[in-house]
């Protein structure tokens, strides 16, 4: 039976940092098996609701469901639903004195207590669905920047989470590798039945590849609808993300605004 509860539920969720609000009033249902473009202009809360998601930063008010249920609030439940959810960072964090197979076993080492030769293979069949198997061997400094992303991701699925939270996965991609991740971002949704939530400021490399859109800016969800919705929109704040125009309803420096505003 297909399981028609959202994957993710915000229902009037406010985000602080110290004593600054950065989001309020996020409301948002997102689908099982959607892949859902979070843009908006840099420092307006992206990578903050992603930590909200997490559990890594407690809301304000309103609630955050993940897979059905509130997220826990003690430490040993939410790691254990951590497991359900994969993360790409932008920095990769990959260990650099770790060959590219030890990185993507390190959650499986760390979370279960499978028999070496099973991580083996599951590193292994990660690293293939990157189109990596033969860089195995490889230390972080042998490879691209599009491959280590790649790896970096084999590592973000390694325990099969339903969900995957991308921050900013092409920065510092040149436009080919931003292809390749973006195509394989897409691929691995549909061919594993994952759910994906990107968050981005490439907006012409992130829409083709999302079923949904959302703009935050000024501190709320500005606009949320299909690309295609979102391209054809003639909202003023919209335009002047969209086509990179410095002046219009969304302030030149978010962060500076949202400081006058504390
Ligand atoms: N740990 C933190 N402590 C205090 N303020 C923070 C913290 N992290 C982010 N902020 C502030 O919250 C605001 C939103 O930042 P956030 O990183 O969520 O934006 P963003 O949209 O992801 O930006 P970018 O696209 O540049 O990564 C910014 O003004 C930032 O300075």
């Amino acid at each position: 039976m297909i399981d028609a509860t959202p994957i993710v539920r915000l229902s009037g969720l406010r985000l602080d940092r110290g004593s600054r609000t950065i989001l309020d009033g996020i409301d948002l249902e997102v689908p099982r098996g959607s892949v859902v473009a979070v843009l908006g202009p840099s420092g307006c809360g992206k990578s903050t609701l992603l930590s909200a998601l997490t559990g890594e930063l407690e809301p304000a008010a309103g609630s955050v469901e993940v897979l059905g249920a509130p997220l826990p609030r003690g430490k040993r439940a939410l790691l254990e639903r951590r497991k359900s959810i994969g993360v790409l960072l932008q920095g990769n964090g990959l260990l650099t004195d770790l060959t590219a197979a030890e990185n993507v076993a390190l959650p499986l080492r760390a979370h279960t207590r499978l028999p070496d030769p099973v991580i083996r293979r599951l590193v292994e069949m990660k690293l293939h669905a990157v189109g990596l198997r033969a860089a195995a061997d490889l230390y972080p400094r042998e490879l691209s920047g599009g491959m280590a992303r790649r790896v970096a991701l084999a590592r973000a699925l390694a325990l099969d989470p339903p969900l995957m939270l991308y921050d900013e996965p092409l920065t510092g991609l040149d436009p080919i590798a931003s292809g390749v991740i973006m195509s394989l971002i897409a691929r691995l949704n549909a061919s594993l039945g994952l759910t994906s939530i990107i968050v981005s400021h490439h907006v012409h490399e992130t829409l083709p590849v999302a079923d949904r859109a959302l703009v935050i800016a000024n501190g709320r969800i500005a606009f949320s609808g299909t690309p295609q919705q979102l391209q054809a929109s003639d909202d003023p704040l919209i335009r002047q993300f969209l086509d990179g125009e410095p002046d219009g309803p969304i302030p030149f420096d978010t962060a500076a605004r949202a400081m006058e505003a504390a």
